[in-house]
């Protein structure tokens, strides 16, 4: 909005109209304050819509207040309204400076006031807010790699929590592939620091970058992630159940080294004679078809892993070490399939899980200082409205929250995750989004009212967001850095020059 004033023409608590002449420009999201002098109140609004105004030929305006200041300068939600004709202007500084103050500590990028960047506000999420959950939703191509890594780069800079991120397309540690101007977490000035990233490249590459080789052990991994990953039968599920109570090092022994067809059924007398007499008697009542197929689909999970899966080592505890000390954790398996990706994330993230439970039952919350945020991408693979598909990340939504373990739920499709997940995301990023269902499930899970934002999320351009977090009172419109953008700042101000 330029800097002439307009004034108010209609309003009523929730929503404040005015007309501007046909030469004034304003945008969907510009925030403007509306005043009233008499006692002192300063109404702040966002511009909601636009249309033509018959009468006067100008256009006319409605915005929603998004709160007030009074002579204290407490800011609140607006529960009176300005009067008729008061004053309609843009932000001053001293207004900007106030907004700022709700800002958290983990930045993501600029606000923005309907086309213009204000470079004066930073937008940042409260590190306290990784464990209440958080949801980034965003269309292919609008910008979500970049925030990812923005908002991992921001997480090194402050070291406030952990954050775990598997990363299949190897483009989070060093940059795209193929792209020589793109540059990842590894370039961070604080990377030796705040970083670890496990690998499966090879040792040149991991020695270069100062990567750790990834290693998962047998133990480390559950039987029952083969529903995870694999559309199970009702007979697998039994055969599943039947093997849970297994180390599954013992189960991995038995499927590899046995031919279930051989097994002797409950039918049959016949005694077995291999190394897991225990698992042989238990699963005998398992239906032959049923265990032909949990056998394949364990060799094939093993064959998908076989670069980093092991009988004895594992990364773990150096993962959980490294999550401890409020690292960013990077799981790096460029080119792996989808089934093993979810099959080790769900081994790292229950390691997580059991690791902050055993201390909040041992020491109290005392125990859970930290807070930790396991990011999963596409995640309505994991957590659909299918219950047997969602294994340790339903929990994790569910009960995490008092162990200081939170779950980023990363996702195209809102639609397809399930709604009681949704509903314990205090964070949302929503980042363009083009069908119609996906906003309205967003709109309703929200902790702010974000449904009268529905045109400003049609209109976003890649790179902006609208986030909804605890600690901010009103939803922000914010356009994210460019990460290699933000890195140059970044190496600015590690080297003094700022
Ligand atoms: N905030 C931003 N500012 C400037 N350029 C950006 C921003 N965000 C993304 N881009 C650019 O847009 C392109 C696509 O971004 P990115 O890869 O992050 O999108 P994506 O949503 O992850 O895409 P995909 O779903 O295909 O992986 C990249 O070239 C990136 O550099």
């Amino acid at each position: 909005m330029d800097q002439r004033f307009f004034q108010l023409t209609g309003t009523d608590v929730q929503k404040y109209s005015w007309i501007i002449p046909p030469d004034a420009m304003i945008a969907v999201g510009e925030l403007v304050v509306v005043t009233d002098e008499n006692p002192g109140i300063r109404y702040f609004a966002r511009v909601t819509g636009i249309g033509h105004d018959v009468q006067s030929g100008g256009f006319l305006v409605h915005a929603l207040p998004i709160g007030c200041t009074g002579p204290d300068g407490i800011f609140r939600k607006p529960r009176t309204m300005p009067p008729l004709h008061s004053p309609v202007r843009s932000l001053d500084t001293k207004e900007t400076l106030l907004l700022r103050r709700f800002m958290g500590e983990l930045e993501v990028g600029y606000l923005m006031s309907g086309n213009q960047q204000i470079t004066t506000l930073p937008v940042g999420i409260p590190a306290q807010a990784l464990n209440q959950h958080l949801g980034i939703f965003a269309t292919t191509g609008m910008g979500k790699s970049n925030l990812m890594k923005v908002f991992c780069a921001s997480a090194i800079n402050t070291r406030k929590s952990g954050i775990l991120l598997t990363d299949p397309h190897g483009e989070y540690a060093t940059g795209e592939p193929g792209s020589p101007s793109s540059r990842g977490l590894v370039h961070h000035p604080l990377a030796p620091e705040g970083l670890s990233v496990f690998t499966i490249r090879d040792a040149r590459i991991a020695d270069e970058y100062g990567m750790k080789p990834l290693q998962i052990c047998y133990n480390d991994l559950s039987i029952a992630d083969l529903g995870l990953v694999f559309d199970l039968t009702q007979s697998e599920y039994e055969v599943v159940n039947l093997l849970l109570p297994f180390q599954t090092s013992d189960i991995i022994d038995f499927f590899v080294n046995e031919q279930v067809e051989s097994l002797p059924s409950h039918l049959r007398t016949t005694a077995y004679i291999g190394n897991q007499q225990d698992i042989a008697q238990r699963i005998r009542s398992g239906s032959p078809d049923a265990l032909r197929l949990v056998q394949r689909q364990v060799r094939t999970l093993l064959d998908l892993t076989s670069g980093f899966v092991h009988e004895k080592n594992s990364s773990l505890p150096e993962i959980l070490a490294a999550l401890d000390a409020n690292k960013v954790v990077l799981i790096d398996i460029p080119g792996i399939s989808d089934a093993a990706e979810l099959f080790i994330l769900s081994a790292i993230s229950r390691a997580v899980f059991k690791e902050k439970q055993h201390r909040f039952i041992g020491q109290g919350s005392t125990g859970n200082q930290g807070t930790v945020l396991i990011c999963i991408e596409e995640a309505q693979r994991v957590l659909s409205q299918r219950s047997e598909k969602t294994g340790i990340f339903r929990e994790i939504a569910m009960e995490g929250r008092k162990f200081g373990l939170g779950i980023g739920v990363i996702t195209q499709q809102p639609k397809n995750i399930d709604q009681r997940v949704l509903a314990q995301m205090n964070t949302l990023f929503v980042m363009g989004l083009a069908d119609r269902q996906d906003r309205e499930i967003i709109a309703s899970s929200a902790k702010h009212d974000l449904r009268v934002l529905d045109t400003e999320i049609q209109t976003l351009d890649r790179g902006d967001v609208i986030i909804s977090t605890i600690g901010i009172p009103f939803p922000v419109s914010c356009h994210i850095h460019h990460f290699e953008a933000y890195l140059d700042r970044l190496w600015e101000s590690a080297s003094g020059f700022t």
